[in-house]
């Protein structure tokens, strides 16, 4: 088969990741996000689309399972999957930050208990400050976690900033930015090169 597989994230990026590839004249006809369809094709089918969990997109790239993938820079960095990181394709925006809900446990706790999606990226960041951590990993409403003593922080995703100021926690470091990205397994980008080629001209077309 000819085709290149592009494992897609689901969620919240998932529209605007069909829509970016409209744009750029690859269109998915039997395409719904709310579907229980696994695979779907182009209407070339020249690309086979795999829809697949956020978290997991990296793995499928790094694996080969699929020669490209569209998901947030937050899942690329904490898999640590061997990957190209091409194309940042400008939607998904946001930032990572540290956040609780007093400042004062934050900068005297000699080993902070940190409640994150992201442990990998929480390590790493306070290794960098030759701080002591201990992680706690949730899979949502991380916020929770310093409202009833679970945590002393969080480490999370930030966007408009409304979760955290519903539920009375401030920012107290901003990390790095985050945004949706094109991501590509390393044997395909030279094995497939004209056809990897292609379409990220293709895109990089509509991005301008
Ligand atoms: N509040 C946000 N604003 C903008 N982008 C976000 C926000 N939260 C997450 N993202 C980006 O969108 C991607 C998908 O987020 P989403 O919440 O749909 O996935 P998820 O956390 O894997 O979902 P699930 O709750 O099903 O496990 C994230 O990996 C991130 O890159
Ligand atoms: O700054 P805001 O615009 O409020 O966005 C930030 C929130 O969005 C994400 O959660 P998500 O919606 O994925 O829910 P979750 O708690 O189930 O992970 C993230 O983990 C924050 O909780």
């Amino acid at each position: 088969m000819n085709s290149l597989t592009l494992a897609l994230a689901k969620g919240r990026t998932a529209e605007q990741a069909i829509k970016l590839l409209a744009k750029a004249d690859i269109y998915f006809p039997s395409f719904t996000p709310k579907s229980r369809k696994l695979i779907f094709y182009d209407d070339s089918l020249e690309i086979k689309m795999v829809y697949v969990k956020a978290v997991d997109v990296p793995t499928y790239v790094e694996t080969g399972a699929a020669d490209l993938g569209i998901v947030g820079k937050d899942n690329i960095q904490e898999s640590g999957s061997n990957i190209y990181d091409l194309m940042d394709l400008k939607f998904g925006s946001c930032k990572f930050v540290v956040a609780g809900v007093n400042k004062t446990v934050y900068t005297d706790t000699k080993k902070l208990t940190v409640a994150t999606k992201y442990p990998q990226i929480a390590m790493e960041h306070f290794r960098k400050q030759g701080k002591q951590i201990e992680t706690i990993k949730l899979n949502g409403s991380v916020e929770l976690a310093p409202l009833i003593g679970m945590a002393d922080v969080i480490v999370d995703i930030m966007e408009t900033g409304t979760t955290l100021k519903e539920n009375g926690l401030e920012v107290f470091e901003t990390l790095d930015h985050i945004s949706t990205r094109l991501i590509v397994n390393k044997a395909s980008f030279a094995t497939k090169s004209t056809r990897v080629h292609n379409l990220l001209s293709q895109i990089q077309n509509v991005l301008g």
